[in-house]
C-alpha cells in the first residue's frame, strides 16, 4: 500500500527535452514525483512524450543542455542540467525498463535472455562466457515460475507468443532485483486477453513485491483497471496527474479533444471490452458513441 510518508523513488524536476536542428519541444518543464510502491499510468496519445520521458528516467535521453532538468532516482541523482552522473550504472541497476518490443535475443533461450538481468552482479568474464552461478540459475527458473512461463525456459524466445515474450522480459526485470519496473506500451502489440496478462502481472508485482511501477499507455480503460493513479501527457506537457477515476469522460474529453479517440480501445465485434472499469460508476460508453 502507498502511502505519502513513502520515499520518493522517481523525482523529475523542470525536465526539458528538444530534438532536430529546429529544437521542436518534446518535453516543456516536466515535473513527476513518485513514490515506492506506486502504480502510475503515464497516458497520452503518440507523440505526447511518453517515451521519451521514460528514456530520460533510465538516462537512454539526456535532458537539453544547460537547462534546469534533475531527474533523481532512488534518492539519487541520474542526470541534471544535460548531463548524466558519474554512477549512473548504480541508479540503473535498480530499474528495469520494459519495451513494447520486448527486446529479447530471439535466437537464444529464454532463460539465457532472462539470466542478462544478473549480468551487473556478476564479473564480466561469467557473462561474456554465459557462465551463471547455479544460485542465479534458480532465481531466474523462480521468476520464470513467478510470470507463468517456466515451461518455456529451455524453448527460443522466438517461438513465444507476443504475450509470453513480455511476461520473460518481466522476468527479467525480477531476476535483475529491479525495484521501479518503467513500462514503456507493454501490450500496444498484444491481444487483449494477453494485454489483461501482462499488466496484471505488473499489478501483482507492484501489490505483492512492492515494485515501483510507472506504465506508459495509450487506452485509458487500462489506467482504469490497474492504475489508482494517471499522469497525462499532451504535446509535452503534463496535463493531469491524479486519481484515475477522476479522469471522467468530460475531463478526458477536455485534456484531448479530438485525440480522445486515440486513447480508447476499439471494441472489434466478437471481442469483450478488454477490461472492465475500475470504477462502477465509471463508463466509457459515453466517449465511444460520441
Ligand atoms: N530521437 C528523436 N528524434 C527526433 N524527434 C524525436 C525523437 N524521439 C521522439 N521525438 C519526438 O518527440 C515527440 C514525443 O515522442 P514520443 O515517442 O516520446 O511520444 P509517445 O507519447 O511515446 O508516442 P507513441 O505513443 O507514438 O510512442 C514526438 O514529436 C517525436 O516525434
Amino acid at each position: 500500500m502507498t502511502n505519502s510518508r513513502n520515499p520518493l523513488v522517481i523525482d523529475v524536476q523542470g525536465l526539458r527535452k528538444s530534438f532536430g536542428a529546429a529544437k521542436a519541444p518534446a518535453l516543456r518543464d516536466i515535473n513527476l514525483q513518485v513514490r515506492r510502491g506506486e502504480m502510475v499510468a503515464l497516458l497520452g496519445a503518440s507523440g505526447s512524450g511518453k517515451s521519451t520521458l521514460l528514456r530520460h528516467l533510465s538516462g537512454l535521453h539526456r535532458a537539453d543542455a544547460g537547462s534546469r532538468s534533475v531527474v533523481n532516482i532512488l534518492g539519487r541523482e541520474l542526470q541534471s542540467g544535460g548531463r548524466l552522473a558519474g554512477d549512473v550504472r548504480a541508479s540503473r541497476a535498480k530499474l528495469a525498463t520494459v519495451f513494447q518490443q520486448f527486446n529479447l535475443v530471439e535466437r537464444l533461450p529464454v532463460m539465457t535472455n532472462v539470466l542478462a538481468g544478473a549480468l551487473h552482479r556478476l564479473p564480466l568474464w561469467r557473462g561474456l562466457l554465459g557462465l551463471f552461478p547455479r544460485a542465479e540459475q534458480q532465481r531466474a527458473y523462480a521468476a520464470l515460475a513467478r510470470v507463468g512461463i517456466e515451461a518455456c525456459a529451455w524453448q527460443r524466445a522466438s517461438t513465444l507468443s507476443g504475450g509470453q515474450q513480455q511476461r520473460a522480459a518481466i522476468s527479467r526485470a525480477l531476476v535483475q532485483g529491479a525495484e521501479i519496473i518503467l513500462a514503456d506500451e507493454p501490450i500496444a502489440s498484444l491481444d487483449p486477453e494477453s494485454s489483461r496478462r501482462v499488466m496484471s502481472l505488473l499489478a501483482e508485482l507492484n501489490r505483492e513485491l512492492g515494485v515501483t511501477v510507472l506504465v506508459s499507455l495509450h487506452q485509458v480503460d487500462y489506467a482504469f483497471a490497474f492504475c489508482p493513479r494517471t499522469v497525462a501527457l499532451r504535446q509535452g506537457q503534463v496535463v493531469f496527474d491524479g486519481p484515475t477515476q477522476d479522469l471522467t469522460p468530460v475531463r478526458l474529453r477536455e485534456l484531448y479533444g479530438s485525440q480522445i479517440d486515440e486513447l480508447i480501445t476499439p471494441v472489434s465485434p466478437g471481442l469483450a471490452p478488454a477490461v472492465p472499469a475500475q470504477s462502477p460508476s465509471y463508463s466509457l460508453d459515453g466517449l465511444r458513441a460520441a
